[in-house]
């Protein structure tokens, strides 16, 4: 990407991890530019989804410091991460298959809605409720999702399950975006809807942190990637950059440095 957007700067500075006596991260350093998609891409168990769990507070580093422009994160509670304007994506919205589009995106709003009720009661309760509604459709809207929106999710494709669900992320969080596998289930054929849909939300100035397996998808569509292995960043840098460094060739697409298929 060129010149940096005005915005807030994710930081992530020597980031290590212990969960259950075992050594998940290790000082992991990067950081995400306002404006910009950024992958991260690693084999299984690498601990890519770890890195967002610390992000967005549900892990706690053991060492190391991530910054939000100058919010510390790691005093932030999970619940509140949304008052600094970060949403996730869930890894998937099988639970949520009789919701319509709609009533999955306006879960994004419920602590406002449940707040403002148990607050305020009667009128201004209805009137937060309203609020949340059209707030949600707005965000169908953003992604042009809004024909799905009285449809249930189990009747929709994967592809569109998954960009509800990124509406709902949108809804709890406007600037930074975590995205867990948005492809992960979504056909070859549907994945180009994704991309369009990251492309969009980037021209409307939000950030995004995506996990992604698919070398060709996080190429396309990301600004820039790290790619990790056992806990530790390999590299950092443009995509065609990181995926065909030697040390990402030899760790994480194995076989492919020596001529057979990729992952
Ligand atoms: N709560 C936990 N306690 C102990 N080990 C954990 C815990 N959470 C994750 N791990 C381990 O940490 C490592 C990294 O996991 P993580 O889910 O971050 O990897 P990942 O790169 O996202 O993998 P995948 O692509 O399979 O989702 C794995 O070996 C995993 O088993």
């Amino acid at each position: 990407m060129s010149a940096e957007q005005p915005g807030r700067r994710l930081d992530v500075g020597n980031v290590d991890v212990r969960l259950g006596g075992v050594q998940i991260l290790r000082g992991v350093t990067f950081d995400v530019r306002p404006g910009e998609v950024f992958g991260i891409v690693g084999p299984n168990g690498a601990g890519k989804t770890t890195i967002l769990n610390v992000v967005d507070g549900i892990v706690r580093p053991t060492a190391g410091t991530v910054r939000y422009g100058d919010v510390d994160l790691c005093r932030v509670r999970p619940h509140r991460m949304r008052d600094h304007g970060i949403g996730r994506s869930l890894q998937s919205t099988h639970y949520f298959r009789d919701l319509t589009a709609l009533q999955l995106v306006a879960l994004g709003e419920l602590p406002n809605s449940v707040v403002g009720a148990l607050r305020f009661g009667g009128h201004r309760a209805r009137r937060a409720k309203a609020a949340a509604r059209d707030r949600s459709a707005e965000a169908l809207r953003e992604l042009g999702l809004e024909r799905y929106a009285h449809r249930p999710l189990g009747e929709l494709s994967s592809a569109v399950q998954k960009l509800v669900d990124i509406a709902r992320a949108v809804v709890v969080g406007s600037e930074l975006l975590l995205l867990d596998e948005p492809t992960s289930g979504v056909s070859g054929r549907e994945r180009g809807a994704i991309g369009e849909a990251l492309h969009r939300l980037r021209e409307l100035g939000r950030t995004i942190v995506l996990i992604d397996h698919d070398p060709g998808f996080v190429t396309a569509n990301c600004d820039r990637l790290m790619a990790m292995n056992f806990g530790e960043v390999l590299h950092v840098g443009l995509p065609d950059e990181v995926m065909n460094s030697d040390v990402v060739k030899r760790s994480y697409l194995g076989e492919a440095a020596e001529g057979g298929a990729g992952p």
